[in-house]
């Protein structure tokens, strides 16, 4: 047995439950008996209809929510408040505006304890990896979209985290800004190894990014199906959709998608 096959998972979700108390006292099921393994380096992406509960998934990884039933374990242990092994990205970035990009990029290093000239050198090392070299004097609210998001990257990035939580990071890009992203996160990722979650409503971008993808029932969410994808690495995501084996996973996928998505539409507009 290799040392890899004896390391426990980087993520297990163990029949988890998760319940929430509307304003009005009314108890409401966000997870139903919810399971889930990451293994390490693993990438693993989420697709479900929209409210079914994903965000609620990664809150429980980061510590921020706990349980109301079942288990959450990071590398074999409890979860138990925040962990520094986990990095996140969402859809809005986290850049101070005060800041220049150095500066922000600084931040995690310097909070952890580098000595300033470490934090610098760092920073700029992972600045130049994601193209930024010529920008770090910037202010955030003098670069586009993607500009930002890539400083985000090397925000999160640098702090070398080992778990990766992303929700929906890249979804406020226009579509070829998200094709660039989408490979700087696949060689950033293929370099760090690290283990990830990356939650998202479109299913393309799950199955170009991924190892596996789950397909989440409509709320309460559960663990519908989960599809291996076994398309080969490095990928090219600017290439891959034209490939046979990706429209098929794409379609299989939908198809299962799709009942929980319209399962979800009837209820909201039920409930209207
Ligand atoms: N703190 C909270 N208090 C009460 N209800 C909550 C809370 N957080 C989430 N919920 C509810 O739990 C359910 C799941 O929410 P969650 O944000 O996890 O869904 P999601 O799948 O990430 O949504 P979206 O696809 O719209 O991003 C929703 O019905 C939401 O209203």
């Amino acid at each position: 047995m290799t040392e890899q096959m004896t390391l426990d998972p980087a993520i297990e979700l163990i029949n988890v439950s998760r319940r929430f108390v509307s304003p009005t006292g009314k108890s409401l099921a966000a997870l139903r008996d919810f399971s889930m393994t990451v293994e390490r380096g693993e990438f693993a992406a989420v697709v479900g209809p929209t409210g079914c509960g994903k965000s609620t998934t990664l809150n429980l990884v980061t510590g921020l929510a706990r349980p109301s039933a079942g288990e959450v374990r990071l590398m074999g242990g409890p979860v138990s408040g925040i962990d520094p092994r986990v990095g996140f990205a969402f859809q809005m970035d986290a850049l101070f505006p005060w800041k220049s990009v150095i500066d922000n990029v600084m931040a995690g290093p310097l909070f952890r304890g580098k000595r300033r000239d470490v934090a610098e050198a760092m920073a700029k090392g992972w600045l130049a990896r994601v193209g930024l070299s010529k920008f770090i004097n910037h202010y955030p609210h003098q670069l586009s979209g993607g500009m930002r998001k890539r400083v985000s990257l090397a925000q999160t990035f640098i702090n070398e985290p080992e778990i990766l939580l992303m929700d929906e990071p890249f979804s406020a890009l226009d579509v070829q800004t998200r094709t660039v992203m989408h490979e700087e996160l696949l060689k950033l990722w293929a370099e760090r190894k690290a283990s990830v979650v990356f939650v998202t409503h479109d299913l393309e971008e799950a199955v170009a990014l991924a190892d596996k993808v789950y397909v989440l029932t409509a709320g309460p969410a559960t663990v519908k199906s989960v599809y291996k994808i076994d398309l080969p690495r490095p990928r090219v995501v600017s290439e891959i959709r034209y490939e046979q084996q990706f429209i098929d996973y794409c379609k299989t996928i939908w198809n299962d998608l799709r009942q929980e998505v319209e399962t979800s539409y009837r209820r909201a507009s039920e409930a209207a």
